[in-house]
């Protein structure tokens, strides 16, 4: 019997049968673009900027990214080249996307469901699904992967299972296709082969992972690549297609025994830190493993043909790149390009202008905030605004990389610029009428009066500083700022606030019967044995309170029972359900009096129960649990009352969440 190894299957290496990017035939609707990217031994040293497109931007904006905003950029700025960084596509949202029903075959296979409960026992009349095909063999050698005359019932279900959901994912990327290429009738009949012939590895996959009864999270990780590769396609043929030159980056295989022999050097020697051997995967994604993979990206892109197009899935991380970083690892992947490549600016567009002071699509008055530090942005991103990876700030700024936020939707606007507190002028805190559309999806310009940045909010026309080219909002007369700006330049106030949902609160109390230091102990083991991430917590010596995330666990209910018998012996455990976490964000906080204050007496005033209270040590955080059918009216009532946005001078907009109660203001 043929078994493809599972390692080797997915890896297809470069897309074999599309043209070169500078070779003949390749139509020239955007000569100047296609000629400024070749490097030449004559230019100056290159620089560059990376843009890293979300599932969703890739998803629907395919053809606005190709067509309009990369070549934007190379004709601007000839001696800029631009790397993009591509994460697999989405549709309408990432819960239905390409990485979910990835995710999802992958539990087919095994007969598993999204939370990786067994199938058999929850689907009536199906036999153990895990039975191996009795003619497992015959199919392998199917091009498709079909397993239509299998004998067992479980074993039927489940391959058809699987089989239907790349039969989607086929579907969606064959629909892609026509989207992608306009022009060229057989680039995107070579672009079809190569959809179709990744679709029909994956379904071998998955029956090689059936075959051997197992998915480890090494083969889940070879089985989300494929989201990435085939955006990548999609993203090189369409840019072909439009005559700029361009090359597939895959990145399954940088790292390597090769690559992790190298980063154990480093680690070992004089004042490298911890020693090379023992160490545990846990431990291997440390600087050293990330600077060298930062080193390998940048040369990766360097040597591309045209515009390196690199997938966001970068290869074989110890312990799993889904465990270890986590989903929208592109961010990070991006970041690492940019350190590597030494990059001007690194932008993560999407499909909203940047960061604003609350989730625009829950506060109908929230501003864009043109410029925040990276504290205040993982803070945001822990707490429940996912505008991008946190693991992503620490990378870019120690390498001093500007991160911008852009929006595929209105390329022009100048976005949110990351950067840290040292760099940052004093803050021109908001966008002064840039206030988003109540409760609809944000589209181009509606929400975006001010517009900033000449040359389509691209940097290198800017001021040289110590973070050279980069161009802030609100400075250089950008237009931005508005008549407000100066005088909440001299208020302090909170940033942004947040809100976390799906958040269940865990309660010990101790029976005093160990002292509080193995109380504690005991907490903490039995929560790491199971997985469990605190994402605040409350303590005395005899009471701990921690918030966590249902979705981060593994197996909800399951481990929450596990969680709690565990805990049994060491005191008394409630639980309270369908709770959020609100957080209030602000570097300014640090040297505010009050903000707490006025924080709890707002919640007061709208009748809010506070189940409990946390400030992070750092200074730039304060966060409370609530009931989640409180948060929406919550989050109005702060933005409103503690960060001064909205209200009366929003001009007769009632927040969000405010339907009634006694809030203490009026609103119209
Ligand atoms: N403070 C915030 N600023 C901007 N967006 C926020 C904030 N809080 C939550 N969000 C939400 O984060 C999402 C990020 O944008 P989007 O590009 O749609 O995400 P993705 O890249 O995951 O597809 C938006 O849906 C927006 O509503
Ligand atoms: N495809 C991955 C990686 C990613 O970064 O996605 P996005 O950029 O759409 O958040 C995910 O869904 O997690």
């Amino acid at each position: 019997m043929t078994t493809p190894t599972q390692d080797s299957i997915l890896s297809s290496g470069p897309p074999a049968h599309l043209p070169p990017p500078s070779g003949s035939g390749t139509r020239s609707a955007s000569s100047s673009a296609s000629t400024s990217t070749a490097p030449s031994s004559l230019s100056p040293p290159q620089t560059w900027i990376v843009q890293k497109y979300g599932g969703t931007s890739v998803g629907k904006f395919l053809r606005a990214i190709t067509s309009e905003i990369v070549p934007s950029y190379l004709v601007s700025s000839p001696s800029t080249r631009l790397a993009l960084v591509c994460s697999a596509r989405s549709g309408s949202t990432k819960a239905r996307g390409t990485t979910n029903l990835l995710l999802t075959a992958a539990g087919q296979a095994l007969a598993l469901d999204a939370a990786g409960q067994d199938l058999a026992s929850s689907v009536s009349g199906m036999t153990l699904a895990r039975t191996p095909s009795a003619n497992g063999e015959g199919s392998l050698s199917s091009s498709t992967g079909s397993l239509g005359s299998d004998s067992s019932a479980g074993t039927t279900q489940t391959s058809a299972a699987f089989d239907s959901t790349v039969d989607i994912l086929l579907q969606e990327h064959l629909g892609a296709v026509e989207i992608a290429v306009t022009h060229d009738v057989e680039l995107r009949k070579r672009l079809e082969a190569d959809v179709r012939g990744d679709c029909d590895r994956l379904r071998q996959f998955l029956l090689a992972a059936r075959i051997i009864e197992e998915i480890s999270p090494r083969s889940k990780d070879i089985i989300l690549s494929l989201g990435e590769r085939l955006s990548c396609r999609l993203v090189v043929a369409s840019l072909q297609d439009l005559g700029i030159p361009a090359e597939l980056v895959g990145l399954e295989s940088v790292i390597d025994a090769a690559f992790l022999e190298e980063v154990g050097k480093r680690r070992a020697s004089p004042g490298g830190g911890v020693g090379g051997v023992g160490v545990g995967e846990e431990n291997q994604l440390d600087q050293h493993f990330y600077d060298l993979l930062a080193e390998r990206l940048g040369e990766r892109c360097r040597n591309a043909q045209g515009v390196p197009v690199v997938t966001g899935y970068f290869g074989a991380v110890p312990g799993s790149l889904l465990q270890q970083v986590g989903r929208g690892y592109t961010d990070l992947c991006a970041a690492l390009c940019a350190v590597g490549l030494g990059a001007l600016e690194l932008q993560i567009w999407k499909e909203v202008d940047g960061v604003f002071t609350a989730d625009p699509r829950k506060v109908s008055t929230a501003r864009l905030i043109p410029s925040i530090t990276p504290e205040e942005a993982a803070e945001l991103t822990y707490y429940g605004s996912e505008v991008i990876h946190p693991f992503t700030m620490e990378q870019a700024i120690r390498r001093r990389v500007p991160i911008r936020i852009k929006n595929v939707e209105n390329p022009s606007g100048s976005g949110t610029v990351i950067l840290p507190d040292s760099e940052e002028p004093e803050r021109d805190h908001l966008v002064e009428g840039h206030v988003a559309q109540p409760q609809t999806p944000l589209t181009s310009g509606a929400n975006t009066p001010a517009r900033a940045t000449g040359a389509g909010g691209m940097p290198w026309g800017a001021a040289e500083g110590a973070w050279p080219g980069l161009e802030l909002s609100g400075m250089a007369g950008s237009g931005v700022g508005g008549a407000g700006g100066a005088q909440q330049q001299q208020r302090r106030l909170p940033t942004a606030v947040t809100i976390k949902e799906d958040v269940l609160v865990l309660n010990v109390h101790s029976n005093r019967k160990t002292l509080s230091h193995s109380f504690f102990s005991r907490i903490f083991s039995t929560l790491d044995r199971h997985h469990v991430a605190v994402d605040l917590i409350s303590t005395s010596e005899v009471h701990v309170s921690m918030a966590i995330s249902a979705a981060s666990l593994r197996r909800p209910s399951r481990t929450l029972d596990l969680v709690c018998s565990e805990l049994g012996p060491v005191g008394t455990v409630s639980v309270l359900r369908d709770m959020a976490i609100l957080s209030l964000v602000g570097r300014q906080m640090r040297h505010m009096v009050g903000v707490a204050g006025k924080m709890f007496a707002t919640l007061a005033e709208g009748g809010i129960n506070i189940e409990m209270i946390s400030q992070g040590a750092n200074e730039i955080n304060i966060s409370c649990c609530i009931h989640a059918k409180s948060a929406l009216k919550a989050l109005n009532l702060i933005h409103y009352s503690v960060l001064e946005v909205g209200g009366p001078a929003g001009v007769g907009v009632k927040p969000v969440g405010m339907e009634s109660g006694n809030f203490g203001r009026s609103f119209v």
